[in-house]
């Protein structure tokens, strides 16, 4: 078909129903018109076959995709199956919710099914099945799991004691681990041991560490028994605790994942009639898929339903959930292909940048407007990240994009902090964590425990750091670290003296706090004592003493940057699928291991997942992308700029 039968067979399709009206039919035409021959090509691909569509940054797939289930369920004619569009965010199924009801006319989607990946899996498999295959108390006719989540902390939830994992703790350089912070990890086969999102633990690991091992051989040499504690036996004893959170009608996400494809593995008939009620299934992001949710995805495959996948392989940017775009490739190989490489977001310089950093061959070409010209790759130097903000804003007033319609991006958390906030140092370090502890914003309390962290540790001794708001040593618990720098900003807070500051002296606050901070430092350490392998005796402190210079002055209100009037910051994970005018994507200070894909040269390696990060940050601009980079050396300097970078000098800003 050309191009002018495909907008025939779609519009007549979408506008068949005779009681859509003019006004419907007319957007109908614009909206189908517009559309190029690609993307027409895949909302007509056959619906009997596995295809991959993949799509470009900027290519409009969201868009494609809201038209490909309209023309479907145009021509639906089944009560009882449907297709089923899923997405990873509320948000992307809300966009494409309101797509298809466009193009299709219709408000109610029954029997199909438009809605995130995890709450089908949980809605229409775990929750219903779980039950039959894993032993459920099944209180009052409740055969379903109440979410309990990885992070939950066992300090205000004490019912999770009961749930403990065996032969985990400090002792062997963890910390206690409860039910919800363990799950099976099917693609290496072994249970992982959760603290955070940075520390995941295989058992294998655990279990081979020098400290456990020493516990191990200890015992054994104690017990006299040569075998005790082996490895089948460690995991026996945690697969007990986890079954009784099961039993109890506990899980938590991976687990209901896990739930999901045990039910499908080995109930084939169950599997058989959930392939008939979803016949066709479209993944929007497809790179996004876990190894487990892929999974899932291929047993209803194996049962008869069509997969339809649509995403880019280059914007694959979630390892840390098991998401890996080598498998994603290998499972996509019996696929039919369908493109779309033409970027509407992005003007051509942006575009052929980004391709070259992540040696993208595809011919993918930027239609965007270009509006700024040769600034719109620029680069800008910096040695001190307090200005670069400021640095940014003023290019953008120069090329004449507001800052509603940018963003700053970068890679990591701590990173997005430091930016938001002041970065003047605070030489008055509780008296200001007192003042941001009253501004009551999540960015404020953050420095504000970390101001407070700074004096304590002044007092306590042996923190090196500032992570974990400086946690000395000897403290146990980076958590009780915190709980306790809470308190003792909040019992300082019930003091009208140490709060109300208008128009007093520096020395007369430091009097007033050293009349009281004992009183309160021991207080709020009785929740510290039992994490704490010192013993304390804060009698013995120093006063805190003014610092010389200001005795004599008004106290000034620290405060941190007023944010209203910036260009936000992200995190270019939260980045995913917007756009913006201009970006500037600031790399981290140093280049070391451990910045995650944050530092400039991580976003030129073509093969890892740290270039794809950069790829994401990149292809988010539409008319200018600016790289903030740690002063260049005269190689780098050169290395950047042969890509095309613009460095902005003083006279642009
Ligand atoms: N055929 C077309 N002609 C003109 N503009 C189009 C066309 N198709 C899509 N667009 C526009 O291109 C822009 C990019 O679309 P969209 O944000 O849906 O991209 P995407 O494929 O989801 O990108 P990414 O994967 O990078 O997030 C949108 O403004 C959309 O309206």
């Amino acid at each position: 078909m050309d191009k002018l039968e495909m907008e025939h067979e779609i519009i007549n399709t979408l506008c068949k129903n005779n009681k859509k009206t003019e006004s419907y039919s007319l957007i109908i035409q614009d909206k189908v018109r517009e559309k190029t021959e690609q993307q027409l090509e895949y909302v007509l691909s056959p619906i009997n076959k596995n295809v991959f569509l993949e799509a470009c940054a900027g290519s409009g797939k969201t868009e494609v995709v809201g038209m490909k289930t309209a023309y479907e369920i145009s021509k639906w004619n089944f009560k009882n199956k449907g297709i089923a569009v899923l997405t990873f965010t509320n948000e992307a199924t809300d966009t494409i919710k309101e797509r298809v009801e466009r193009f299709s006319g219709l408000s109610s989607m029954f029997p199909h099914y438009i809605g995130t990946l995890s709450a089908f899996i949980h809605g229409f498999i775990s929750q219903n099945f779980g039950y039959k295959f894993f032993k459920h108390k099944n209180r009052d006719g409740d055969k379903s799991y109440r979410l309990v989540d990885k992070n939950l902390e066992v300090f205000d939830n004490h019912w999770l004691k009961k749930y403990k994992i065996p032969y985990i703790n400090n002792n062997a350089g963890h910390h206690e681990l409860f039910a919800n912070q363990i799950y099976f990890d099917n693609k290496i086969n072994d249970v992982i041991l959760y603290q955070s999102e940075t520390k995941k633990t295989p058992l294998k690991e655990f279990y081979n560490s020098s400290d456990f091992q020493k516990f191990v051989n200890d015992y054994r040499e104690k017990s006299g028994n040569k075998t005790a504690l082996g490895f089948e036996y460690i995991k026996e004893q945690i697969a007990k605790v986890k079954n009784s959170f099961f039993e109890d009608g506990f899980a938590n996400f991976e687990d209901i994942n896990n739930i999901a494809l045990r039910i499908l593995k080995r109930d084939s008939k169950l599997t058989e009639l959930l392939a008939s009620r979803f016949p066709i299934i479209l993944v929007d992001e497809c790179q996004d898929l876990s190894w487990v949710e892929m999974n899932i995805l291929n047993e209803f495959k194996k049962a008869g339903t069509v997969l339809h996948f649509i995403g880019d392989l280059n914007q694959s940017i979630y390892e840390f959930k098991n998401a890996n775009p080598e498998i994603t490739k290998a499972f996509l190989s019996d696929f039919d292909k369908y493109r779309l490489t033409d970027n509407f977001r992005s003007c051509h310089p942006i575009v052929e940048l980004s391709n070259r950093l992540l040696g993208i061959t595809l011919p993918i070409r930027g239609l965007g407007i270009d509006k700024v010209g040769e600034k719109s790759i620029s680069y800008l130097e910096y040695n001190d990240l307090s200005v670069v903000t400021e640095q940014y804003q003023k290019f953008l007033i120069g090329v004449n994009i507001s800052y509603e319609k940018s963003a700053i991006l970068v890679r990591q958390q701590n990173l997005k902090q430091e930016l938001e906030t002041n970065q003047t140092e605070s030489k008055h370090l509780l008296l200001d964590a007192l003042q941001l502890w009253l501004q009551n914003t999540p960015t404020s309390q953050m420095l504000a425990l970390e101001l407070a962290g700074k004096q304590m540790q002044k007092w306590f001794g042996g923190s090196k750091t500032k992570k974990n708001y400086f946690c000395p040593n000897a403290i146990e618990s980076a958590f009780q670290w915190r709980i306790f720098l809470k308190n003792f900003l909040e019992g300082c807070l019930a003091n009208d003296r140490l709060i109300n500051v208008g128009d007093i002296e520096y020395s007369i606050w430091y009097k007033n706090f050293n009349a009281c901070f004992l009183t309160m430092i021991e207080k709020a350490y009785q929740s510290l004592a039992d994490f704490d392998i010192e013993k304390r005796d804060f009698n013995t402190l120093p006063k805190l003493r003014t610092p010389s210079g200001s005795a004599k002055n008004k106290i000034v209100i620290f405060n941190s940057k007023d944010n209203s009037n910036m260009v936000p910051i992200n995190t270019i994970h939260s980045a995913k699928g917007k756009d913006f005018e201009s970006v500037m994507v600031v790399s981290s200070r140093r280049n070391s291991g451990n910045s995650g894909g944050g530092h400039w040269k991580h976003w030129l390696e073509k093969e890892l997942e740290s270039g794809r990060i950069g790829y994401v940050a990149n292809t988010r601009a539409k008319y200018s992308l600016v790289w903030a980079v740690p002063t260049l050396k005269k190689q780098e300097k050169i290395e950047v700029e042969s890509y095309g970078f613009k460095r902005i000098t003083l006279k642009d800003i």
